[in-house]
Formats: structure tokens, sequence, C-alpha cells
């Protein structure tokens, strides 16, 4: 439904994947390629009519408001919000009920899975998304979602809310996301449980490239290579057909995740929990690195061609230094409308 009469009296419930940036965190800021793949772990959102008010409960930040639509009303005109160009009436009395499986502030996208659940729920509920249009949808999606995120980070480069609403897996540049074809990719998301805020990891890294530009703009350039060398090796990955293809394609992506979190830590975005977590997977043979902004959060351990013992063995030590381990495969799909009506 939209306009300032209609009242819609349905129900949506929407979800959308949180995310793991497997290159180009931080440098995708300054416009370099990045690539992000979708994460099962999904953010659930049921919007419903109401009588005469917008209520939001956010059980997991223990968060519940309500606001009359008289007071909406109010501080739209008070915001100028009716000559917003691409302004959406403020038609409908709503509740919106959230649940996220993401840990927040961690590195794994629960803000633009937020994002993406609200401005989908919310176009949908308003009938401003075109039956038959799935690619125009989505990108409707996407752009509300980055408002959102522009709302909690400041300066996004756009690439979380795209792949929490397109999932698979995202080749992500200068704004502009292109599918990208995801082979089976499994990993060890591993959380040092260490509190960060992204805002600030954004501007220590922009405070350190004003103090030395000359020396990480091109480490900049070196992750925006990296990038583009590890959509070459996805590719090859996913369209190996003989057993020695697949196990070059996995060294590569090994030896790219170690390069990956060299260049991080020269950006000042590591923390020691992850220092740690990356030499317990070398000491087990494999690679890892963080992954979102750093600081703490969530580090990736890649698997490749790793045998059972030996992944068992990392997540056991890992689990002894007191990380926590979930075991689990990349390129979810996005943003999904699970009912409207
Ligand atoms: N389920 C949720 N309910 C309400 N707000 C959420 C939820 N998930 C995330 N957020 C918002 O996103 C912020 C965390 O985003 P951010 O710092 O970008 O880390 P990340 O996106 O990696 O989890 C939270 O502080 C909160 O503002
Ligand atoms: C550091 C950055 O590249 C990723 C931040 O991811 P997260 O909020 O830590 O999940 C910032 C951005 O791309 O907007
Ligand atoms: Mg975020």
């Amino acid at each position: 439904m939209s306009g300032e009469d209609a009242s819609w009296s349905g129900e949506v419930r929407v979800s959308a994947p949180g995310k793991v940036i497997l290159h180009g965190e931080h440098s995708v800021v300054y416009g370099k390629r990045a690539v992000a793949l979708g994460l099962d772990l999904r953010t659930h959102l049921t919007v419903s009519a109401a009588a005469d008010s917008v209520s939001l409960c956010l059980p997991d930040v223990d968060i519940s408001k309500t606001w009359s639509l008289e007071e909406l009303r109010a501080l739209w005109k008070q915001m100028g919000g009716a000559q917003a160009p691409d302004a959406a009436p403020l038609a409908d009395a709503q509740a919106a009920l959230l649940r996220s499986q993401l840990p927040t502030g961690a590195g794994l996208g629960s803000s633009a899975a937020y994002a993406v659940c609200l401005s989908g729920a919310l176009l949908t509920s308003q009938g401003r998304l075109d039956p038959g249009e799935g690619r125009a949808n989505l990108e409707k999606v996407c752009r509300w979602a980055f408002r959102s995120e522009q709302i909690i980070h400041g300066t996004p480069s756009g690439i979380d809310n795209s792949i929490c609403t397109y999932g698979g897996a995202v080749n992500f540049k200068g704004g502009a996301s292109t599918p990208v074809e995801v082979p089976p990719l499994q990993v060890l998301l591993v959380n040092t449980k260490v509190p960060r805020s992204t805002k600030a990891l954004i501007s220590g890294v922009r405070e350190r490239r004003e103090r030395h530009p000359s020396a990480i703009d091109p480490i900049l350039d070196s992750l925006d290579a990296l990038a583009e060398r590890g959509i070459q090796a996805l590719h090859d990955l996913a369209s190996a057909t003989r057993d020695q293809d697949r196990a070059a394609a996995h060294e590569t992506i090994a030896e790219l995740i170690e390069i990956n979190q060299g260049l991080l830590c020269a950006l000042g975005v590591s923390h020691p929990s992850l220092d740690r977590l990356v030499a317990l997977a070398q000491a087990n043979g494999l690679r890892a690195k963080l992954t979102g902004a750093g600081g703490g959060g969530f580090g990736i351990v890649v698997e490749g061609l790793a045998g059972k013992e030996d992944v068992a063995k990392c997540c056991l030590d890992l689990e002894t230094h007191g990380y926590q381990v979930w075991r689990t495969r990349l390129g979810a799909p996005g943003f999904t409308i699970h009912h409207a009506q």
C-alpha cells in the first residue's frame, strides 16, 4: 500500500543474511575492490499492521519503542521530509519485530542485515516493489539499506548492504556490485569475543593514511589487487573439474588470505586476539584473517583441503584458548520475502 490515505492491514516476513568479507575490508572505503559472501546466520523481521502507532521491538538489543502516527507526522514535517525527492509517504501504522542470529558489532554485518530487512519489509508493505522486477527490486532494497548504514557507520562503502541484499558472493568496487559464482567454500568463523567499533577502526585507518599517505596508498592498492586475485581464485575453484585444479585454487586462496592479514596488520586494524587466532590456525597448517573492521570481532579460517582431523584439532586449539568457533559454508542467499499479504 502507499499514499496518505491507504491503510494496509497485512503482514510481511523477511530475512537477510550476515556476511563475511573475504578480501577488501577498509580498502573498499577508498574505492578499492572487495569480495564478500553471504553467511548462513540471518536476521528475521516481521512487519504487521497496527491501529494508530508505529512500534519497533528489537529483543536482541533490548529495545522496544512505540510512536503515535501523529508524533511521527509532526517529526516528518519538521524534517522537511515531504520535500525530499525520493521520500516515501509516511502512511501506515505498523509494528516491527526483529530477531537476529548475528552477534552485533563483531564484523559479520549485523547492521547491514538489519538495514536490509527494514528497508525490504517496509518497501514491501508499502507496495513499492514491483512484481516480476527481481533485480530492480533488490537494487531498491539495497539503496535504502545503504541510507540506514550511513546512520550507523557514517561512511560505509556499501559492500555490506550489497552482500546482505544479493547474497551468494559479490565483487564490489566503486559502489557497484556484480555477482561472483560461489564455489563450495568451507570456513571456521572464529569469535575473539573482543568488542570493537567499526566507526573507530575506519577513523584509525584514515588517520594513519593522513600521516603516511605514500606508505599507506600502496597497501590499499595491494589490497585491491588481492581482491582481484581472490575473485579469480574463487572462479577457478568453482569451475575446477580435476582434483589438482581444485587443490591449486585452494592453495591460492589460502595464500591470499595470509597476505591479506599481513596487509590489514599494517593498516593497524588487527588485535592481539586476532594475531593469536592466526598463529593458532597456522600452527595447524591453516590460514586465517580478520573479517570486517577488525580490532577484535570475528576472524575466518579457510579450511581448503585440510583433513577432518586437522580441522578438528584447529577448532579444539582455538576453543581451548577461549575462542568460540562455528563451522560453516559461505554463499548464503540474500534478502528473502518469506510471506507478504
Ligand atoms: N538485531 C539488531 N537489532 C537492533 N540493532 C541492530 C541489530 N543488529 C545490529 N544492529 C545495529 O548495528 C550495530 C552494529 O553494527 P556494526 O558496528 O557495523 O557491526 P556489524 O555490522 O559488523 O555487526 C549495533 O550497534 C546496532 O546499532
Ligand atoms: C571496514 C569496512 O570495510 C567493513 C566493516 O564491516 P563490519 O561493520 O565490521 O561488519 C567498512 C565498510 O566497508 O563500510
Ligand atoms: Mg556493520
